[in-house]
């Protein structure tokens, strides 16, 4: 399996007076999971209703493989979507829904069970929607976007409102996803909600760009905790480095140099480290000053 290359050119989109994508491009490779963030009110949700051909774009292109989504040929092969938990009709039984959705597009109605299984909803296909719980509704989402065997999938915050069991599940499912091969693209509002999963992020504020790239790179942005038994000789030595230090009562966080130059530049001064970790909440502060308080509209 090889999902196609998503790749967003030049994505404008206005409505009215409103500037939603501004200029926007970025590519979204196969085989990975890709996190698409911003605040709320960034642009995400304009953006990817323009690559499922939803909107239609002011100018600019948004397409898998080369092509735009109303010019593929048989589209549930080619890209699986859930935008949103709730669409379904709450009457309609779990099973039904993805059989309707088969039916019209020429699938088999025995998927509808396959993929059932597949997300973990084999034993609630004969329930009412209606009465599924949000983790639910969201498998069921992801059953549907899964009909057509697709190699891409384009999910718009499939992990909001999901408890603790569902997020782990659901983190697991994407990455086996993507490592078959599968081009996976998740979006959210929250670096925090996703950084367990995907491999690279694309983060957009005010429809523009403000970051492509693994989540690896955008953590050498972070701070680093790092302490020593001679907390004094390491600091002197960081600091030569080129590090902004500052000592606090559990260590010092380090911004500017990643963990391995830290550990270089320890061994190289002869300062042994008692702690070494990449400061977590610092991802979430690069984040945030990456999209700016302004990016949220
Ligand atoms: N149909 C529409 N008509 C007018 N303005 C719109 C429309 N759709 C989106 N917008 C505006 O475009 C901007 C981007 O909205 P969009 O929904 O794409 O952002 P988002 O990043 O998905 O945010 P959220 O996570 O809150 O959905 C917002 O200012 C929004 O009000």
């Amino acid at each position: 399996m090889t999902g196609a290359v998503i790749e967003v050119a030049n994505l404008t989109k206005r409505f009215g007076g409103t500037t939603a994508v501004d200029e926007l491009s970025f590519r979204v490779e196969p085989g990975v999971v890709t996190g698409f963030l911003g605040p709320n009110g960034a642009g995400k949700t304009t953006t990817l209703r323009s690559l499922l051909g939803l909107v239609r774009p002011t100018s600019g292109r948004a397409t898998f493989d080369g092509r735009a989504y109303a010019e593929l040929g048989d589209p549930l092969r080619v890209v699986g979507t859930a935008l949103e938990a709730s669409s379904f009709h709450p009457g309609r039984t779990g099973r039904d829904h993805l059989r309707v959705a088969a039916a019209a597009a020429g699938i088999a109605a025995s998927r509808a069970d396959e993929v059932l299984a597949w997300v973990g909803l084999d034993g609630a296909g004969d329930r009412r929607a209606g009465g599924y719980s949000l983790g639910m509704r969201q498998r069921l989402g992801l059953a549907f976007a899964l009909l057509g065997d697709p190699g891409a999938l384009v999910l718009d915050e499939p992990i909001n409102g999901l408890d603790p069991e569902g997020i782990r599940w659901i983190r697991g499912f994407l990455k086996a996803l993507a490592a078959e091969g599968r081009t996976v693209l998740v979006s959210s509002h929250l670096l925090s909600e996703v950084q367990q999963t995907v491999d690279r992020v694309v983060i957009i504020s005010r429809g523009r760009l403000v970051h492509e790239g693994t989540l690896d790179a955008l953590e050498t942005g972070a701070r680093v905790l790092v302490d020593s038994p001679d907390r004094a000789g390491l600091a002197r030595a960081l600091a030569a480095a080129g590090g902004d230090v500052q000592s606090a009562d559990d260590g010092l966080h380090v911004a500017g140099l990643d963990a391995t130059a830290i550990g270089a530049h320890a061994l190289a001064a002869g300062v042994a480290l008692s702690l070494l970790a990449p400061e977590r909440e610092g991802l979430e502060n690069v984040f945030l000053e990456l999209v700016g308080e302004g990016g949220i509209r």
